[in-house]
């Protein structure tokens, strides 16, 4: 479960699906100050991953790296069979393509409408779609992250801060990634806007066979749709797991995390919504 207890770096091409993030002794400075020293990581198929950890721990410049927008001092990065950190310097359009990113705040060009938000990275990638079927694919991509129709001719500033988080899903979604980065996706909504769109989250993945890395310091999320969670701290992944698994771990930090006021209501909320369901899987 410690991800410090990694073998050397090789991935094997019969992994290379198994783990479409591999992430192996990666180190990231800025100047002196070190944000990450030695962090492994392995991400499965087709799981909700929840990175979590102490403000500044590093979770947004960890996902920066595995995207190439961070160049890391040392280590290697892994995604889909294909290495990240040697690639940087050729751009490699085809793994850029294979993943979406909701960035904290949603992240759109403010001077475009919702729809033309989710054209962008299709006319980057397929600038030989015709203007009807990328208007077409917009409006799907759209309509499937929660929005009604009328949201597609809207400005960001438009939109509620629910709407504009739904809006950066329907763009990350726009290529039909594997993969889906969400940089802290609940923050700023209210409870239900938070919870329903945990729920549209955790349904997108199961249908569309989604790997998520999802930063979050929301507890709810974590207890209701993440399959395993990523402890960052002291520059490294301390720990992934469960969170039955982590709660066995003896680290101050995540037993204060999760058995702290919050922690504890997080998880009576969660099973009390669980016994509601009368038994039934999520
Ligand atoms: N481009 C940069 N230049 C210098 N320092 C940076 C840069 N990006 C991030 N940092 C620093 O790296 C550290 C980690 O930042 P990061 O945004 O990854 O934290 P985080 O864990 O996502 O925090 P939060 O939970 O508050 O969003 C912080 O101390 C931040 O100031």
């Amino acid at each position: 479960m410690h991800e410090a207890d990694h073998e050397a770096h090789e991935v094997p091409p019969q992994f290379a699906g198994e783990f479409p993030i591999v992430i192996e002794n990666l180190t990231n400075r800025f100047g002196e100050q070190v944000v990450h020293e030695d962090l492994s990581l392995k991400v499965r198929r087709g799981e909700i991953l929840g990175v979590v950890g102490g403000s500044g721990t590093g979770k947004s410049v960890l996902m920066r790296s595995i995207i190439g927008l961070q160049i890391p001092e040392k280590g290697s990065i892994d995604v889909l069979g294909q290495s990240i950190t040697d690639a940087m310097e050729d751009e490699d359009i085809d793994i850029r393509s294979r993943w979406g990113v909701l960035f904290q705040g949603g992240a759109l060009f403010s001077t475009l409408t919702v729809a033309e938000n989710v054209e962008v990275p299709l006319k980057q990638f397929y600038p030989e779609l015709a203007n009807d079927l990328m208007h077409e694919i917009a409006r799907y991509k759209v309509r499937l992250s929660g929005l009604p129709e009328e949201a597609t001719s809207k400005y960001p500033s438009e939109l509620s801060g629910g709407m504009r988080k739904r809006a950066g899903l329907a763009r990350a979604l726009a290529l039909d990634p594997e993969l889906l980065f969400l940089d802290e996706p609940t923050a700023g909504l209210d409870p239900i806007g938070a919870a329903a769109f945990d729920h549209l989250t955790r349904e997108l993945a199961d249908t569309m066979g989604l790997t998520v890395f999802l930063i979050t310091h929301d507890l709810d999320t974590l207890y209701a749709i993440c399959d395993r969670v990523a402890v960052l701290a002291d520059h490294k992944v301390i720990a992934v797991g469960t969170i039955p698994e982590l709660l066995a771990t003896d680290h101050a930090w995540i037993q204060e995390y999760f058995n702290g006021p919050r922690g504890r209501a997080a998880d009576t909320t969660y099973h009390r919504a669980d016994e509601g369901r009368d038994g039934q899987e999520r």
